[in-house]
């Protein structure tokens, strides 16, 4: 029987498990989380067979899921190097940079350990195992970083995962945190800083602010996400944001520029250029 072990037993890591579970009854899932209350709920919904410690449940498994926060990921790829794990069993995880998490993961790779990097480009702002679903992933893109040796690993990854119904995307980790700084980061960051000034003006005045327009909700919904997981992703992708900061901040200077100046023909460009790049995305 297949083992797999998921370390982190939150939205990703519960929605991965139902996801295995659900696809493939025969496989069995070992699960560790601090938080107990997410282990038991996954227990209790037979989503997860078993509860084990990060040690015992990592040296039984085929595959490990490393599901913390970023922060996490990186620590335990540490630990994981110093175990006695099964000789042919693949390590992922799905941290949302990936860059740092390749290069701590040599650590695995000077074993012969196989690490395939992953990333499931789909989530909410909620956060613990009764916020999983089984088809969280449907249609998402799923970001996998393979080293030139880790091919069986990657089809090990795509098979366990075959009931999940992703867009696989086979990327480097240069490739993958620059597209998550702009696809990702930078709209948490501006979601996060438009609540903090905007609440700031709406606060002075008699208005509830329950009472904003759709389009402030549809913006700020990522703002309401875990401030841990954000400040372990800010620091590890942090020079692509600052980058990427740089590039916004340039584009809203035009724009307050061409208000400033009362340049209607310019202020006009600014919406039709990012109507236009608005459309080509809609996916639904
Ligand atoms: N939230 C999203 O939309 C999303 C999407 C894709 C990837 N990710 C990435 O997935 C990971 C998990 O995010 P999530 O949304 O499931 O967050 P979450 O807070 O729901 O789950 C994280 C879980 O990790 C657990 N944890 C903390 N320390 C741990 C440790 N030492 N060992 C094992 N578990 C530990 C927490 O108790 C929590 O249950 C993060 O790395 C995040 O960057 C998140
Ligand atoms: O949809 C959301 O609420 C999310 O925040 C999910 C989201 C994102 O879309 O940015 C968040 C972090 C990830 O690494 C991947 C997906």
């Amino acid at each position: 029987m297949e083992s797999v072990f998921i370390s982190g037993l939150g939205m990703i890591g519960s929605s991965l498990a139902r996801n295995i579970k659900q696809g493939n009854q025969q496989v069995k899932i070992l699960g560790y989380d601090p938080e107990l209350v997410n282990g038991e709920f996954l227990i209790s919904e037979h989503d997860v067979d078993q509860l084990t410690s990060f040690a015992s449940g990592a040296e039984s498994a085929d595959v490990i899921f490393l599901c913390g926060p970023v922060d996490v990921i990186k620590q335990q790829i540490t630990e994981l190097a110093t175990l006695n794990l099964k000789k042919d069993v693949v390590v992922t995880d799905v941290g949302s940079t990936k860059q740092e998490i390749m290069s701590v993961a040599h650590q695995l790779r000077d074993k012969q350990i196989t690490f395939v990097g992953g990333h499931p480009m789909a989530g909410s702002h909620l956060t613990g195992a009764r916020s999983g679903r089984s088809d969280l992933f449907v249609g998402a893109a799923y970001f996998l970083i393979p080293t030139s040796a880790d091919n069986a690993g990657v089809v090990r990854i795509q098979r366990l995962l075959s009931n999940a119904n992703v867009n696989w995307q086979l990327v480097t980790a240069k490739e993958h945190d620059s597209f998550v700084g702009a696809g990702s980061h930078l709209p948490h960051i501006i979601a996060s800083t438009l609540a903090l000034s905007a609440l700031k003006t709406i606060d002075n005045t008699t208005v509830d602010a329950k009472l904003v327009a759709g389009g402030f909700c549809d913006t700020t919904r990522i703002a309401a996400a875990d401030p841990d997981m954000w400040t372990a992703i800010m620091d590890s992708n942090r020079e692509i944001i600052l980058e990427q900061l740089n590039q916004f901040n340039d584009e809203l200077k035009k724009l307050k520029t061409a208000i400033e100046q009362k340049n209607k023909a310019q202020i006009h460009d600014f919406f039709s250029d990012a109507q236009k790049i608005r459309k080509t995305i809609d996916r639904r």
